[in-house]
C-alpha cells in the first residue's frame, strides 16, 4: 500500500535532471529533489534531500561541503546513487535507514530497520550518566582520605543500535558495560557498532552483550542502568510518523496501555541488580515522573526514591535508599 513511487508529478523532472548528467551539480540536485519531496508529501524535504546528497559526496552534512563540492558536475554514477537513495526516502523510509548510519554524540552507528534509531534527546540520558560518575569521582577526591573509585559497572537495558552504551564506553573508556535487549536484530546490529568503533578489536573485553534479563543476576553489583524503554502509550502509537510506524520496531516503542509496561520491570529488577550506591536513569514521558513515583511508593520493597527529574529532556533519574 505504498502507492507509486514514480508518480508523473516528479519523472518528467528526474528526466530532465538526468539528461545532462555532466551539468548537473550538487546544488541542482538537492534543489530538484527537495522540490520532488514536497510534491509527494514528505517531511523535511529539504533536509533530507540534502542529507543524501552529502552522503553521496562524502560529507555529514551539505553546510560542510566546499565551494569545489558544491559546484561541480556530479557523475552519472553519483546522480545514480542518489536516485536510489532517494526513491527509499519517497517510500517514507527514515532518512537514518536511507543513509545506512547515522550520528549519536560523537559516534557514527550503522542504522538498520527495523532497530529503533537514537534520537537526539537522548543524548542528554548520556550526559547525566557522565555527570553522576563525575560527580561521585568528585565527592571522592574531597575526602581527606581519598580511596580509590572502581570503574563503574554500567548496564543498558534495551541497547537497540548501541548508541547509550556505546557513547558510554568512549566517555568512560575504563568501565564495564553490559548492553541487553530482547531483540536479536538490536543485539547483533550493538555488536557490529562495537565491531565497528574498533573496541573489540582492540581486545577490550569491557563490552557485553546479553539478549536475556535472566544472565544479568550473574552479573554482580552495578553502579548505573540506564535505559530508553518503550514508553509510549499505546492509544499513542497509531499517531506517530509514517516513517516510525513502518519501517521502526513497534516494539521498541510501545509501553502498553500506560507505557510504563518495561519501566516496571526494570524498577523491579533494579534492586538486585545495584550496588547500595547505585542509580537508575531512565528516558520516559513527561506524564510518568508522577506515575513512577506512585508506583513506588506502593513498592516500597523495592526501597527506590525519585531522586532527580529533568523535563527538558523527559529523563528522569532514580536512586535507591
Ligand atoms: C526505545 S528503544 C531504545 C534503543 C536505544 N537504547 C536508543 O536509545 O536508541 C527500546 C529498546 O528496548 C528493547 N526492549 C523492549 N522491551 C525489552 C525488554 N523487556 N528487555 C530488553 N529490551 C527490551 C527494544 O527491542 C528496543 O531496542
Amino acid at each position: 500500500n505504498k502507492g507509486p513511487i514514480l508518480s508523473p508529478k516528479w519523472l518528467p523532472l528526474r528526466q530532465s535532471c538526468s539528461a545532462r548528467p555532466g551539468l548537473v551539480t550538487a546544488t541542482d540536485v538537492v534543489n530538484y529533489w527537495q522540490k520532488v519531496f514536497e510534491a509527494s508529501g514528505i517531511p523535511e524535504a529539504r533536509e533530507s534531500s540534502e542529507y543524501i546528497v552529502s552522503f553521496v559526496l562524502g560529507a555529514k552534512t551539505f553546510q560542510s561541503l566546499n565551494s569545489k563540492s558544491l559546484y561541480t558536475p556530479l557523475t552519472a554514477v553519483q546522480q545514480e546513487q542518489i536516485q536510489q537513495l532517494s526513491i527509499k526516502r519517497l517510500e517514507r523510509m527514515p532518512v537514518q535507514y536511507v543513509l545506512g548510519e547515522w550520528d549519536f554524540q560523537d559516534l557514527t552507528l550503522k542504522m538498520r530497520p527495523p532497530v529503533f534509531i537514537p534520537r537526539p534527546e537522548t543524548e542528554d540520558l548520556v550526559s547525566l550518566v557522565l555527570e553522576e560518575e563525575s560527580r561521585k569521582c568528585e565527592k571522592n577526591s574531597g575526602l581527606c582520605f581519598p580511596v580509590p573509585v572502581p570503574h563503574p559497572v554500567i548496564l543498558e537495558i534495551g541497547c537497540g543500535s548501541g548508541a547509550i552504551a556505546l557513547s558510554l564506553l568512549c566517555k568512560l573508556p575504563q568501565s564495564r558495560v553490559i548492553a541487553v535487549d530482547k531483540k536479536e536484530a538490536a543485539v547483533d546490529l550493538t555488536r557490529e557498532n562495537a565491531h565497528r568503533l574498533l573496541w573489540l578489536r582492540a581486545g577490550s573485553d569491557s563490552f557485553s552483550f546479553l539478549g536475556s534479563a535472566k544472565q544479568l543476576l550473574f552479573w554482580g553489583p552495578i553502579d548505573f542502568i540506564v535505559s530508553n524503554p518503550p514508553y509510549v502509550f499505546h492509544e499513542d502509537m497509531a499517531c506517530l510518523d509514517t516513517e516510525i510506524l513502518r519501517y521502526e520496531d513497534l516494539d521498541a516503542l510501545d509501553g502498553g496501555d500506560d507505557g510504563m509496561r518495561v519501566i516496571k520491570t526494570i524498577l523491579a529488577l533494579a534492586p538486585s541488580l545495584l550496588k547500595d550506591s547505585g542509580s537508575v536513569f531512565l528516558e520516559v514521558d513527561p506524564r510518568h515522573p508522577d506515575m513512577v513515583e506512585n508506583w513506588l511508593q506502593v513498592h516500597p520493597n523495592l526501597l527506590l526514591v525519585l531522586r532527580a527529574i529533568h523535563k527538558d529532556f523527559c529523563g528522569i533519574a532514580l536512586s535507591p535508599l
